[in-house]
């Protein structure tokens, strides 16, 4: 588990993180979203006891990570998936690196074969292409078993192929138990990994919670019923004072919802053949709930 209590970083006159709190939980893949200039690095850095917060705290595992016994067992982070190591191989760089952190030093092939690199374990890092360097960052993060994992970025760069495996990767590691934190801006991509967010603006929170309830709460345009008694229909909408709008044989109802919907349709006598709730994606969500908190904005509206 992760957590934030009222955490706070100043940079002289710049505020980057005030009074954030919330909770990554076992078990799940939350998602870390905001605009540019948001505070999500600042966050990852303070989580990772990189930098000292000015005010709260930030903990993994229940501690801040300066005081975790065993970090490398605790706790694995990609912040930055093109740094390099060209003069060795993928293979020997995890070697040393289980080495010099008390691990046995088979862990280094174990986690090769996890991300798929066991073929080009020989190879020197230098030589390797984006998506190979992005899974040997992955490899690193899995070295000391931890159960909790912060990805930043993680997709950055990779082809389809790439980006679908980290997902199914990210989806068996919380599978598992472990705490996976993950910022991302590619939100079709994060709206089919995550089922957790939170989401920050100018240093502070705006949502945490489901995914779920935040494509719904944010993007929702209504419900749709479709149905062969259009005029019994609309007779019944009208009565119930709902707001609507037609199309052949449908209605896309604005201020009622699913249940009384079809409450409404069966005392109407009207056969329903779809109900559906239209809610909006993540992006739709996302981009009407974060428009005040964006630092930059294009076109001279603002
Ligand atoms: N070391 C620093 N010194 C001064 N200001 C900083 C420092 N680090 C971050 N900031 C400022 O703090 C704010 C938050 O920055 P941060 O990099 O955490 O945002 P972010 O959400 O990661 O942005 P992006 O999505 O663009 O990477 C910005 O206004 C940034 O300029």
């Amino acid at each position: 588990m992760l957590e934030t209590r009222g955490l706070t970083k100043s940079y002289g006159d710049t505020m980057a993180v005030h009074d954030l709190t919330f909770t990554a939980e076992a078990g799940r893949v939350t998602g870390f979203l905001g605009p540019n200039g948001a505070g999500k690095s600042t966050t990852m850095r303070l989580l990772l006891g990189l930098d000292t917060p000015t005010a709260g705290t930030a903990h993994i595992d229940g501690r801040p990570y300066r005081e975790l016994r065993d970090p490398l067992r605790t706790v694995g982070a990609l912040l930055d998936a093109t740094w390099r190591h060209p003069g060795r191989s993928a293979r020997s760089h995890l070697r040393w690196l289980a080495a010099t952190n008390g691990l046995p030093e088979r862990r280094a092939d174990e986690v090769l074969g996890l991300v798929g690199l066991d073929s080009v374990s020989k190879k020197r890092a230098g030589e390797f292409s984006l998506g190979m360097l992005q899974r040997l960052g992955i490899a690193t993060t899995l070295l000391g078993d931890p159960k909790v994992l912060l990805f930043d970025e993680p997709v950055n760069g990779l082809d389809p192929e790439g980006v679908h495996w980290i997902r199914q990767l990210m989806h068996a590691l919380a599978a598992e138990g472990r705490t996976v934190f993950v910022s991302s801006h590619l939100l079709p991509e994060m709206e089919q990994t995550a089922q957790d967010l939170v989401v920050i603006g100018r240093g502070r929170l705006i949502y945490q919670g489901t995914m779920k309830d935040f494509v719904e709460r944010a993007g929702s345009r209504g419900v749709r019923v479709r149905t062969p008694h259009a005029d019994a229909m609309r007779t019944a909408l009208r009565e119930r004072g709902a707001e609507f709008t037609e199309e052949a044989n449908a209605f896309v109802v604005s201020t009622l919802d699913s249940d009384a919907l079809g409450e409404l349709a069966f005392t109407a006598g009207a056969t329903l053949h779809e109900l559906s709730p239209l809610t909006g994606s993540l992006e739709q969500a996302y981009l009407e709930l974060t428009g005040d908190a964006t630092e930059f904005t294009t076109g001279g509206s603002r």
